[in-house]
Protein backbone atom coordinates (compact mmCIF):
# COMPACT_ATOMS: atom_id res chain seq x y z
CA UNK A 1 0.00 0.00 0.00
CA UNK A 2 1.59 3.35 -0.92
CA UNK A 3 1.43 5.90 2.03
CA UNK A 4 2.33 9.79 1.99
CA UNK A 5 4.53 10.48 4.25
CA UNK A 6 4.19 14.22 5.43
CA UNK A 7 6.35 17.12 6.11
CA UNK A 8 5.54 19.15 9.93
CA UNK A 9 4.39 22.20 8.15
CA UNK A 10 1.50 20.01 6.01
CA UNK A 11 0.67 18.61 9.00
CA UNK A 12 0.06 22.40 10.65
CA UNK A 13 -1.30 23.14 7.01
CA UNK A 14 -4.06 20.16 6.97
CA UNK A 15 -4.75 21.01 11.20
CA UNK A 16 -5.97 24.84 10.12
CA UNK A 17 -7.64 23.85 7.08
CA UNK A 18 -9.84 21.60 9.24
CA UNK A 19 -10.20 23.94 11.68
CA UNK A 20 -10.74 26.44 9.17
CA UNK A 21 -14.18 28.72 8.75
CA UNK A 22 -14.26 26.52 4.89
CA UNK A 23 -13.25 23.58 7.24
CA UNK A 24 -15.83 23.56 10.08
CA UNK A 25 -14.39 21.64 12.56
CA UNK A 26 -13.84 22.57 16.30
CA UNK A 27 -10.26 21.37 18.09
CA UNK A 28 -12.49 19.35 20.63
CA UNK A 29 -14.05 17.36 17.79
CA UNK A 30 -10.86 16.90 15.37
CA UNK A 31 -9.49 15.78 19.28
CA UNK A 32 -12.04 13.41 20.24
CA UNK A 33 -11.56 11.40 17.14
CA UNK A 34 -7.80 11.01 17.07
CA UNK A 35 -8.18 9.56 21.36
CA UNK A 36 -10.61 7.47 20.02
CA UNK A 37 -8.88 6.39 17.56
CA UNK A 38 -6.09 5.95 19.83
CA UNK A 39 -8.48 3.65 22.63
CA UNK A 40 -9.42 1.43 19.29
CA UNK A 41 -5.83 0.96 18.08
CA UNK A 42 -4.60 0.07 21.84
CA UNK A 43 -7.93 -2.44 21.65
CA UNK A 44 -7.24 -3.93 18.39
CA UNK A 45 -3.69 -4.68 19.28
CA UNK A 46 -3.43 -5.33 23.39
CA UNK A 47 -6.21 -7.45 24.81
CA UNK A 48 -7.89 -6.05 28.11
CA UNK A 49 -7.78 -9.12 29.59
CA UNK A 50 -3.85 -9.11 28.91
CA UNK A 51 -3.48 -5.57 29.35
CA UNK A 52 -5.61 -4.14 31.62
CA UNK A 53 -3.55 -1.77 33.36
CA UNK A 54 -2.44 1.23 30.68
CA UNK A 55 -0.59 4.24 31.48
CA UNK A 56 -0.89 7.31 29.29
CA UNK A 57 1.83 9.82 29.30
CA UNK A 58 0.24 13.36 28.16
CA UNK A 59 2.01 16.33 26.95
CA UNK A 60 1.31 20.04 27.44
CA UNK A 61 -0.16 20.34 23.87
CA UNK A 62 -3.02 18.79 21.66
CA UNK A 63 -1.05 15.17 21.63
CA UNK A 64 -1.50 15.25 25.33
CA UNK A 65 -5.54 16.34 24.52
CA UNK A 66 -5.37 13.17 22.46
CA UNK A 67 -3.89 11.24 25.42
CA UNK A 68 -6.81 12.60 27.86
CA UNK A 69 -9.39 11.41 25.41
CA UNK A 70 -8.17 8.04 24.93
CA UNK A 71 -8.04 7.70 28.82
CA UNK A 72 -11.38 7.99 28.79
CA UNK A 73 -11.97 5.78 25.72
CA UNK A 74 -10.34 2.82 27.20
CA UNK A 75 -11.86 3.03 30.63
CA UNK A 76 -15.11 2.86 28.63
CA UNK A 77 -13.76 -0.26 27.19
CA UNK A 78 -12.51 -2.01 30.26
CA UNK A 79 -9.09 -1.04 30.67
CA UNK A 80 -7.38 0.36 34.08
CA UNK A 81 -6.08 3.72 32.76
CA UNK A 82 -4.04 6.35 34.61
CA UNK A 83 -2.39 9.30 33.26
CA UNK A 84 0.68 11.05 33.83
CA UNK A 85 0.31 14.83 32.76
CA UNK A 86 3.06 16.99 34.26
CA UNK A 87 2.59 20.21 32.69
CA UNK A 88 -1.17 20.82 32.76
CA UNK A 89 -2.83 22.78 30.29
CA UNK A 90 -4.83 26.06 31.83
CA UNK A 91 -7.14 26.32 28.81
CA UNK A 92 -10.51 25.13 29.18
CA UNK A 93 -10.73 22.32 26.66
CA UNK A 94 -7.84 20.50 28.53
CA UNK A 95 -9.58 21.10 32.79
CA UNK A 96 -12.87 20.35 31.09
CA UNK A 97 -10.86 16.94 29.81
CA UNK A 98 -9.14 16.38 33.15
CA UNK A 99 -12.61 16.80 34.79
CA UNK A 100 -13.93 14.12 33.00
CA UNK A 101 -11.42 11.36 33.78
CA UNK A 102 -11.63 12.63 37.18
CA UNK A 103 -15.19 11.54 37.30
CA UNK A 104 -14.22 8.13 36.09
CA UNK A 105 -11.88 7.91 39.33
CA UNK A 106 -9.09 7.73 36.51
CA UNK A 107 -5.78 8.34 38.95
CA UNK A 108 -3.20 10.92 37.97
CA UNK A 109 -0.26 9.43 39.05
CA UNK A 110 2.80 12.04 39.99
CA UNK A 111 5.71 9.85 38.40
CA UNK A 112 5.19 7.25 34.85
CA UNK A 113 6.21 4.00 36.01
CA UNK A 114 6.43 1.97 33.59
CA UNK A 115 7.04 -0.84 35.28
CA UNK A 116 3.23 -1.07 36.87
CA UNK A 117 1.72 -0.86 33.32
CA UNK A 118 0.76 -3.29 30.73
CA UNK A 119 0.46 -0.72 28.08
CA UNK A 120 2.03 2.85 27.93
CA UNK A 121 0.61 5.26 25.55
CA UNK A 122 2.92 8.11 24.10
CA UNK A 123 1.28 11.24 24.37
CA UNK A 124 3.53 13.41 24.80
CA UNK A 125 4.90 15.33 21.65
CA UNK A 126 3.19 15.28 18.20
CA UNK A 127 3.92 17.41 15.39
CA UNK A 128 4.38 20.70 16.53
CA UNK A 129 7.80 19.24 18.68
CA UNK A 130 11.36 20.38 17.80
CA UNK A 131 14.43 20.46 19.41
CA UNK A 132 15.88 18.95 22.08
CA UNK A 133 13.66 17.32 24.73
CA UNK A 134 12.88 19.81 27.62
CA UNK A 135 12.28 19.13 31.14
CA UNK A 136 10.06 18.05 33.00
CA UNK A 137 9.60 15.39 29.67
CA UNK A 138 13.56 14.37 29.32
CA UNK A 139 13.40 11.96 32.53
CA UNK A 140 10.17 10.15 31.41
CA UNK A 141 11.23 9.96 27.66
CA UNK A 142 14.57 8.39 28.97
CA UNK A 143 12.57 6.08 31.35
CA UNK A 144 10.32 4.70 27.75
CA UNK A 145 13.70 3.54 26.13
CA UNK A 146 14.74 1.75 28.86
CA UNK A 147 11.00 -0.45 29.20
CA UNK A 148 10.15 -3.54 27.87
CA UNK A 149 6.48 -2.47 28.40
CA UNK A 150 5.12 -2.14 24.85
CA UNK A 151 4.71 1.27 23.85
CA UNK A 152 1.93 2.96 21.48
CA UNK A 153 2.88 6.59 20.40
CA UNK A 154 0.41 8.96 19.12
CA UNK A 155 0.91 10.55 15.65
CA UNK A 156 5.46 10.84 16.15
CA UNK A 157 7.07 8.90 18.64
CA UNK A 158 8.25 11.46 21.35
CA UNK A 159 11.83 12.53 20.93
CA UNK A 160 11.71 11.95 17.12
CA UNK A 161 12.86 14.37 14.85
CA UNK A 162 9.03 15.03 12.99
CA UNK A 163 10.72 14.46 9.34
CA UNK A 164 13.89 12.96 10.18
CA UNK A 165 13.12 10.63 13.00
CA UNK A 166 16.10 8.66 15.28
CA UNK A 167 18.52 8.48 13.13
CA UNK A 168 21.05 7.78 16.35
CA UNK A 169 18.64 5.45 17.65
CA UNK A 170 18.92 8.04 21.08
CA UNK A 171 15.14 7.53 21.79
CA UNK A 172 12.58 4.75 22.15
CA UNK A 173 11.20 3.18 19.34
CA UNK A 174 7.29 2.51 19.86
CA UNK A 175 6.05 -0.87 19.41
CA UNK A 176 3.26 0.46 17.54
CA UNK A 177 2.26 4.08 16.03
CA UNK A 178 -1.17 5.67 15.69
CA UNK A 179 -0.18 8.22 13.22
CA UNK A 180 -3.08 10.83 12.66
CA UNK A 181 -4.55 11.99 9.41
CA UNK A 182 -1.43 10.91 7.61
CA UNK A 183 1.84 9.74 8.67
CA UNK A 184 4.76 12.04 8.99
CA UNK A 185 7.84 11.80 7.36
CA UNK A 186 9.45 10.42 10.13
CA UNK A 187 7.19 7.27 10.46
CA UNK A 188 8.91 6.23 7.12
CA UNK A 189 11.90 4.76 9.24
CA UNK A 190 9.20 3.25 11.49
CA UNK A 191 9.31 -0.71 11.75
CA UNK A 192 6.92 -1.30 14.17
CA UNK A 193 2.85 -2.50 13.47
CA UNK A 194 1.61 1.43 12.41
CA UNK A 195 -2.43 2.70 12.42
CA UNK A 196 -3.58 5.78 10.05
CA UNK A 197 -6.49 7.32 12.79
CA UNK A 198 -8.14 10.49 12.62
CA UNK A 199 -10.84 9.40 10.45
CA UNK A 200 -12.29 13.29 9.64
CA UNK A 201 -10.63 14.23 6.68
CA UNK A 202 -12.74 15.11 3.78
CA UNK A 203 -12.20 13.80 0.29
CA UNK A 204 -11.54 17.41 -0.50
CA UNK A 205 -8.75 17.40 1.30
CA UNK A 206 -7.41 14.75 0.81
CA UNK A 207 -7.12 16.09 -3.09
CA UNK A 208 -5.75 19.06 -1.52
CA UNK A 209 -2.92 17.65 0.00
CA UNK A 210 -2.51 14.52 -1.80
CA UNK A 211 -2.94 12.32 0.96
CA UNK A 212 -3.16 8.69 0.12
CA UNK A 213 -5.54 8.01 2.88
CA UNK A 214 -6.18 4.24 2.97
CA UNK A 215 -9.50 2.84 3.17
CA UNK A 216 -10.77 2.44 6.56
CA UNK A 217 -12.37 -0.94 7.26
CA UNK A 218 -16.03 -0.67 7.74
CA UNK A 219 -17.18 1.75 10.91
CA UNK A 220 -13.11 1.30 12.66
CA UNK A 221 -11.39 4.54 13.47
CA UNK A 222 -8.14 2.81 12.38
CA UNK A 223 -6.51 1.09 9.66
CA UNK A 224 -3.60 -0.95 10.24
CA UNK A 225 -1.31 -0.29 7.40
CA UNK A 226 2.18 -2.25 8.60
N1 LIG B 1 -5.17 17.35 12.17
C1 LIG B 1 -4.68 16.43 12.98
O1 LIG B 1 -4.00 15.54 12.53
C2 LIG B 1 -4.97 16.52 14.42
C3 LIG B 1 -3.94 16.32 15.33
N2 LIG B 1 -4.13 16.31 16.67
C4 LIG B 1 -3.01 16.20 17.57
O2 LIG B 1 -2.37 17.44 17.77
C5 LIG B 1 -0.96 17.23 17.74
C6 LIG B 1 -0.25 18.52 17.51
O3 LIG B 1 -0.57 19.32 18.60
P1 LIG B 1 0.14 20.70 18.95
O4 LIG B 1 0.31 21.47 17.69
O5 LIG B 1 -0.63 21.30 20.05
O6 LIG B 1 1.55 20.29 19.44
P2 LIG B 1 2.20 19.06 20.23
O7 LIG B 1 3.00 18.35 19.21
O8 LIG B 1 1.22 18.34 21.02
O9 LIG B 1 3.21 19.72 21.26
C7 LIG B 1 3.38 21.06 21.41
C8 LIG B 1 3.78 21.29 22.83
O10 LIG B 1 4.98 20.64 23.13
C9 LIG B 1 5.92 21.52 23.67
N3 LIG B 1 7.22 21.27 23.09
C10 LIG B 1 7.61 21.40 21.81
N4 LIG B 1 8.89 21.04 21.66
C11 LIG B 1 9.34 20.69 22.90
C12 LIG B 1 10.57 20.24 23.42
N5 LIG B 1 11.64 20.11 22.63
N6 LIG B 1 10.65 19.95 24.75
C13 LIG B 1 9.60 20.13 25.55
N7 LIG B 1 8.39 20.56 25.13
C14 LIG B 1 8.27 20.84 23.81
C15 LIG B 1 5.42 22.91 23.40
O11 LIG B 1 5.49 23.58 24.60
P3 LIG B 1 6.14 25.03 24.74
O12 LIG B 1 7.38 25.02 23.86
O13 LIG B 1 5.09 25.91 24.22
O14 LIG B 1 6.45 25.08 26.14
C16 LIG B 1 3.94 22.72 23.04
O15 LIG B 1 3.11 23.08 24.12
C17 LIG B 1 -0.79 16.17 16.69
O16 LIG B 1 0.46 15.56 16.70
C18 LIG B 1 -1.92 15.25 17.06
O17 LIG B 1 -1.54 14.37 18.09
C19 LIG B 1 -5.50 16.22 17.18
O18 LIG B 1 -5.62 16.61 18.49
C20 LIG B 1 -6.47 16.99 16.36
C21 LIG B 1 -6.33 16.84 14.86
K1 LIG C 1 3.60 11.13 20.86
Amino acid sequence: MSLKFITQKVAQAIDEDLMSAAGGFSVDQLMELAGLSVAQAVQKTYPTQKHPRVLICCGPGNNGGDGLVAARHLFHFGYKPSIYYPKQSKNDLYKRLVTQCNNLNIPFVEKASPKESDIIVDAIFGFSFSGDVRDPFKEVVRDLKETHVPIVAVDIPSGWDVEKGDPENQFFSPDTLVSLTAPKLCAQAFKGRHFIGGRFVPPSLAEKFDLKIPKYPEGDQVVQVQ
